[in-house]
């Protein structure tokens, strides 16, 4: 088993606030690593943090063993480390067509055999190709923002709650195109919904406060009510 990234103790501040206060996890390559906490709990932050977007003041931050806490963001991303954020980050003007190209913009002579493999996973989208992405659904648009990150080879993807807002069928789908790109790539998925996060966790770690209090194989959390009790509030 390869760790892939890894956080050590890691501590943020947003302003005066001390929103990180010890965060240290591991990512195993191949694997998902879900982030569980209550709402406001640090899962974003962490996120945030390990992109550069908010550079932690104490703590480190391993991507394939080498520190990369100090690096600024795009040079981050440039390691391969792809980012989902909750809000999607979606133009609504560009067509999914324009999304991809920006999304591949000098990544090389290989990017017509990408957009292929992509869409192939991403079916919806070659329907929408030449329309704006303002038109999409909730669920489209979700999809277009994993496809994008998704795109670029990227060894590592960390999603930020891609079922946030979504039907429970349309959360099904995004579980269902989850799922396959399982194995193929790293993913660090936020997550609310614990359904989503026990069908696609391998590993889990719960946030409270600001802090990594509890961790283990999915499978432990799935036995064990009374932790989902005290850290998710949910039975
Ligand atoms: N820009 C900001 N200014 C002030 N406080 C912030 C800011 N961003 C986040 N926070 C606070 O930091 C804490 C952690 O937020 P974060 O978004 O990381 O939590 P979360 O676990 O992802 O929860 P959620 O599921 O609600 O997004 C919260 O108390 C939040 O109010």
């Amino acid at each position: 088993m390869e760790v892939l990234l890894k956080t050590e103790n890691l501590e943020t501040f947003i302003g005066q606030y001390h929103i990180l206060q010890g965060v240290t996890f591991e990512a195993i390559r191949g694997e998902v690593t879900v982030l569980l906490g209550r709402n406001g709990a640090g899962k974003t932050t962490t996120l945030r943090t390990i992109l550069g977007l908010s550079p932690p003041s104490r703590g480190k931050v391993f991507f394939k063993q080498k520190e990369i806490q100090e690096l600024p963001t795009y040079k981050t991303a440039n390691l391969g480390i792809g980012y989902v954020p909750e809000d999607q980050g979606i133009f609504p003007y560009l067509t999914v067509e324009e999304h991809f190209k920006i999304a591949t913009k000098g990544k090389g002579d290989k990017v017509n055999e990408r957009i292929e493999t992509t869409l192939a996973l991403f079916p919806d989208l070659k329907q929408f190709w030449r329309k704006q992405a303002g038109v999409l659904s909730g669920g489209q648009k979700q999809m277009l923002a994993i496809a994008r990150a998704y795109i670029n080879y990227n060894e590592l993807l960390m999603i930020d709650e891609p079922s946030k807002g979504l039907a429970p069928i349309v959360v099904e789908k995004v579980m269902e195109t989850l799922e396959r790109m399982k194995g193929e790539t790293t993913i660090i998925l936020v997550e609310q919904n614990y359904l989503m996060a026990e069908y696609l966790g391998d590993r889990f770690y719960i946030i409270d406060d600001g802090k990594t209090v509890l961790s283990g194989e999915m499978k432990e959390l799935k036995e064990h009510e009374e932790w989902r009790k005290k850290y998710l509030g949910i039975s």
